[in-house]
């Protein structure tokens, strides 16, 4: 039973969405991935929605392009926390996915992320920030995690010109 369902529009949004389910799985959370769309599969998307804490889910990645309503009508459905990942569209560049996400009306939340692959590796992340609060584990993770990225900043000052 995953502890993170990571949902998106389309397949073609998986080389993004997939930056969420690799910080997942070096967190240690588990995690399913699946397409869902509001507006091609609105009835998978109401019964993935109201299912998904039942099958032990507890937090929702959203990932969508474009007219992105994916998070917010997932987040309608359902009572477990959503962090929306605006996908990077090929007409406008994610601007559209971005507040189509960001702009919930008050009363249905959805935590937006940054546009393409940095927003959908921080959405594992924030996700597994969730999980940690109840598992050690992750959360040791996470503290490694960190430890090992200041560690690659402090090794990188020497800084050269390159002519
Ligand atoms: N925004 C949505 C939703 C939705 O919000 O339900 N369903 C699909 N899409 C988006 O359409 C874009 C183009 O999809 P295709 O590449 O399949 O044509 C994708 O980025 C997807 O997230």
């Amino acid at each position: 039973m995953a502890q993170v369902a990571i949902v998106m529009g389309s397949k073609s949004d998986w080389p993004t969405m997939q930056k969420a389910a690799l910080m997942l799985k070096e967190l240690g959370v588990s995690y399913e991935a699946k397409v869902v769309s509001a507006h091609r599969t609105p009835n998978l998307l109401v019964e993935f929605a109201e299912s998904a804490a039942d099958h032990g889910v507890q937090v929702i990645i959203a990932g969508a392009g474009g007219a992105a309503h994916l998070p917010g009508m997932i987040a309608a459905h359902t009572y477990l926390p959503v962090f929306g990942c605006p996908v990077k569209s090929s007409q406008l560049n994610g601007l559209d996915s971005l507040l189509s996400i960001v702009q919930m009306p008050k009363g249905v939340a959805v935590g937006t992320l940054a546009i393409g692959e940095a927003g959908a590796a921080n959405a594992g992340l924030l996700a597994a920030q969730v999980i940690a609060l109840q598992e050690p584990k992750v959360r040791d993770a996470i503290i490694a995690f960190r430890q090992k990225q200041s560690d690659t900043v402090m090794s990188n000052q020497n800084l050269e010109l390159e002519e």
